[in-house]
């Protein structure tokens, strides 16, 4: 038995993702949360779906939010405002910080031992607060909680297999992309792809190539004039890493994914990543991680990367870092 939950249920990614979450057969019981009453119907509508998961709506009236999230094992968050053009995801932190870090206190109160993945932006900063509102109610467990780059990994692997020339590859190719989520912290390791790029690519393809994976939502959030940033692509995205989590709940060994997440000091194989990456600085980083029944079960280095490569990391650094402080700041900052 799972119970899933979407806090943001009734928005452009709550929509799609939780109907995919209903076609997944792993899920018995799937609860959508949504500050708009236009998630009764949203629930309502996906619960004709003939798939095991028992599915309910939610508003905040009557405690609506602690009946969602009560025995949730997992539950994923797209709550918050999207991108206009011309935005960053920083500028969404002054409305989001708030609206994630209400929603971590009220898991910290109901749900403490579910897997929380975080969507809402500038996942660089949401992920952190939610990190700081669980130690402060001496909750936060570092295996449970995920930044949802899941998309960055699933914009490389199509733009691959685009150069490859064959999209019927896309879903087999496999480039590793760690940092963060936003611009330069984006970075995906073309180096280590599971398919090679065509003989006669240049280095200053692979750096266009980089470019695109960095700023892929930017050409959505262009494309789409105003009216929100990537909303389909990103359910996707989230579906399949939710998928992978719950697989590893019911014991699959061996999924391996990247994801946005808590630099342990224990022997999870953060020290090796912090070595490479040559800082103790960082908090969070996005890495491949390998899941197990309890969460992130180890950290996998780095690895061998390019020089370009390198650069990417350098520059990525400071940013990562600023993003991070702000969300932590936003929580501990002395109330006047
Ligand atoms: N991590 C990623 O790769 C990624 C990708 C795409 C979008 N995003 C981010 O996801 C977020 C959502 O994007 P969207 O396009 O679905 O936006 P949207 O505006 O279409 O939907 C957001 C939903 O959140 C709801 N909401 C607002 N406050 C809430 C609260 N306190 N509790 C519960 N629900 C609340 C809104 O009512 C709305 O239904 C944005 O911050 C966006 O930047 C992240
Ligand atoms: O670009 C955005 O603001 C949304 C999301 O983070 C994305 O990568 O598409």
């Amino acid at each position: 038995m799972v119970k899933a939950v979407v806090l943001g249920a009734a928005g452009g990614i709550g929509q799609p993702l939780s109907l995919l979450l209903k076609t997944n057969p792993l899920i018995s019981e799937l609860s959508l949360f949504d500050i708009v009453p236009v998630v009764f119907g949203v629930a309502v509508d996906l619960s004709h779906i003939a798939t095991p998961a028992k599915v309910e709506g939610f508003t905040k009236d009557n405690d609506g939010l602690g009946k969602a999230l009560k025995g949730a094992d997992i539950i994923v968050i797209p709550a918050g405002v999207p991108r206009k053009p011309g935005m960053t995801r920083d500028d969404l932190f002054k409305i989001n910080a708030g609206i994630v870090r209400d929603l971590a206190v009220a898991i910290a109160t109901t749900a403490p031992k579910a897997f929380v993945l975080v969507i809402s932006n500038p996942v660089n900063s949401t992920v952190p607060i939610v990190a700081e509102i669980f130690k402060q109610h001496e909750v936060f467990d570092p295996k449970k909680l995920f930044g949802v780059t899941t998309l960055d990994v699933v914009r490389a692997s199509t733009f691959v297999a685009e150069k490859i020339g064959d999209l019927s590859v896309s879903t087999a190719v496999r480039v590793p992309v760690i940092g963060g989520h936003s611009g330069v912290t984006i970075i995906p390791l073309l180096s280590q792809s599971s398919h090679s790029l065509p003989a006669n690519i240049t280095q200053d393809d692979i750096a266009a190539l980089t470019n695109r994976i960095q700023f892929g939502g930017d050409e959505v959030v262009k494309a789409k004039d105003g009216t929100g940033s990537a909303t389909l692509s990103m359910a996707y995205a989230g579906a399949e890493f939710a998928e992978k989590i719950i697989r590893a709940i019911k014991g699959e060994v061996g999924l391996v994914t990247p994801s946005f997440v808590h630099l342990t000091s224990d022997k999870s194989g953060a020290e090796v990543v912090k070595e490479e990456l040559g800082t103790n600085e960082l908090e969070f980083f996005s890495c491949k991680v390998q899941l197990g029944a309890t969460g992130v079960e180890k950290i996998l280095p780095i690895g061998e990367v390019s020089s370009f490569e390198e650069g990417l990391i350098k520059a990525a650094i400071p940013e990562l870092k600023g993003n991070i402080e702000k969300g932590t700041a936003f929580v501990n900052a002395p109330k006047l």
